[in-house]
């Protein structure tokens, strides 16, 4: 397993060993010790997986009470995963990181509580899963604009294609309207 810091504090891609073998391949998604070893001690409450077609958008959320941190990979198909720092403290507020990650490169990204989250579907369709460190608490979500132009994220979409957004966020808040976090 391999942590790779990225631009933003926190945030790391996280590649696991995979093994294989004439069956196919074995590999470890998570495992308590190896990621106290390698710094993050984490408690899972939750476990969550969702399906989406090429060209949705899921995003960008999170939510101002029972901060999540997710530990987020794709078993089927591939996505561009997304990242907003909102940290009210953070050097890197209203910055945004993103990757690749598919069930051909196992990659796995660790979003720490402090950041909005979204996903664009790249491949016919695309299994999202994900672990959640705190409970799902829709009193308090807020769904950040995907394309707000002060945070300028680079989707890989189509020249002139819209993606699919849920009726939420499609009315997504601007970022200077946003809340931030702690
Ligand atoms: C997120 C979530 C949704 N639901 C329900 C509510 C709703 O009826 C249905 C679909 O919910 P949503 O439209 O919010 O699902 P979705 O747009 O997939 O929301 C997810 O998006 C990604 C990008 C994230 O980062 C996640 O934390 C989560 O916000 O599922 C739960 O029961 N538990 C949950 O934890």
């Amino acid at each position: 397993m391999t942590f790779e810091p990225t631009p933003l504090a926190g945030v790391y891609l996280i590649t696991p060993k995979v093994f294989g073998d004439e069956r196919g391949f074995f590999m470890e998604t998570w495992n308590r010790r190896v990621f106290a070893d390698a710094g993050f001690d984490l408690d899972f409450v939750q476990d969550n997986h969702s399906r989406s077609a090429r060209g949705i958008l899921r995003g960008m959320h999170y939510q101002t009470e029972h901060t999540q941190g997710k530990l987020v990979r794709v078993t089927a198909g591939s996505v561009f995963d997304a990242v907003v720092d909102m940290r009210r403290d953070s050097p890197t507020l209203g910055q945004w990181f993103g990757a690749e990650l598919s069930a051909e490169n196992h990659r796995m990204l660790w979003v720490p509580p402090g950041f909005a989250h979204g996903f664009l579907v790249l491949s016919e369709y695309a299994d999202f899963l994900y672990k959640c460190t705190d409970i799902y608490h829709p009193a308090s979500e807020v769904s950040l604009a995907w394309d707000d132009p002060s945070v300028g994220i680079e989707w890989p979409l189509p020249a002139g294609e819209a993606p699919q957004l849920s009726a939420k966020d499609s009315e997504g808040l601007p970022f200077d309207q946003a809340p931030r976090l702690a």
